[in-house]
């Protein structure tokens, strides 16, 4: 478990983390997510005493980073993939983590097997790309087989086999039971890959929450009706709901009423229904509603 409290961080007058408390679960995926500049790296660094906070504390299992005995074997992070040495083998990299960490040496070639670098373990780590970095990354967070896994961006610049391989990692780690927090900007993987979420925006906290529930609190439910009598329909419905138009294919959308209410009233009035889908919003939108006054660089046009 993952304990901030009261958490602040500044640099000179740039307040990057402010007054942020939030606990992180074992057995669950947690993604981190916040606009650029939110103070996501930051926190991870103070979680991992590579930053020393201003003010507030963060905890892991109840202890600082920095006084944790065997911290590869409590905590394993994916912060910068491309810190490795670039003149050493991904296998030698990691021998040299293992031994600097009193961690077998034979771990090496599973956590190699684990990310799929076994065949190109022994070439210089400084000719992989980025995708490749990454998974060395993670190789190197899941040597000491810890706890409590911490990753931040790990699906930059991985293919899509790449990052559907990393979000079934991260599932399985969690399923151990393990302690899972990452970090992303893809709003649509992390809608797929996390359980919980911690939502952040200049540096203070705006949701701690299930995903399930940060979007359907953030975003309204609606339905998409098709009908070869649309404009009866809408005029039926205009008095009970907000009726639009869906601006690829004309189908009505429903704001304000259940999918079972607007079948009912067509089904009364005897109108054929070609499409009735109840719409979920998304953890983009949710997530564009609830930062929207917290974003630090926008793009004007
Ligand atoms: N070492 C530093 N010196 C000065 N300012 C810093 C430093 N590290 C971070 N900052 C500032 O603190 C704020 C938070 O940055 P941080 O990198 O933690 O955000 P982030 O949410 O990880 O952003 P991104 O998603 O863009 O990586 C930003 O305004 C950033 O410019």
């Amino acid at each position: 478990m993952i304990e901030a409290k009261r958490l602040s961080k500044h640099y000179g007058r740039t307040v990057a983390v402010d007054d942020l408390s939030f606990t992180v679960n074992p057995g669950r995926v947690t993604g981190f997510l916040g606009p650029n500049g939110a103070g996501k790296s930051t926190t991870m660094r103070m979680i991992l005493g590579l930053d020393r906070p201003n003010g507030g504390d963060v905890l892991i299992d109840g202890q600082h980073y920095a006084g944790l005995k065997h911290p590869l074997r409590k905590v394993g992070a994916l912060l910068d993939a491309k810190w490795v040495h670039p003149n050493r083998s991904a296998r030698a990299h990691l021998r040299w983590l293992a031994k600097s960490n009193r961690l077998p040496v034979s771990r090496v070639d599973e956590v190699l097997e684990m990310v799929g670098l076994t065949a190109v373990a022994g070439k210089r780590a400084g000719g992989f790309s980025l995708g490749m970095s990454q998974r060395l990354g993670v190789a190197g967070a899941l040597l000491g087989d810890p706890e409590i896994l911490l990753f931040d961006e790990p699906v930059n610049g991985l293919d899509p086999e790449g990052i559907l391989w990393i979000r079934q990692l991260m599932h399985r780690l969690a399923d151990d039971g393990r302690t899972v927090f990452v970090s992303s900007h893809l709003l649509s993987e992390m809608a797929q890959t996390a359980q919980d979420l911690i939502v952040i925006g200049r540096g203070k906290l705006i949701a701690a929450t299930t995903t399930e529930q940060f979007i359907h609190d953030a975003t309204e439910d609606r339905v998409r009706v098709r009908s070869p009598q649309a404009s009866r329909l809408r005029e039926l419905l205009a008095g009970q709901a907000l009726v639009a138009d869906d601006a690829v294919d004309g189908a009505l959308v429903v704001h304000g009423l259940a999918a079972s209410v607007v079948g009912e009233v067509a089904a009364e009035n005897g109108i054929v229904l070609h499409e009735l889908s109840p719409q979920r919003g998304s953890l983009e939108e949710a997530f564009m509603q609830l930062t929207k006054e917290s974003v630090d660089y926008h793009a004007h046009d």
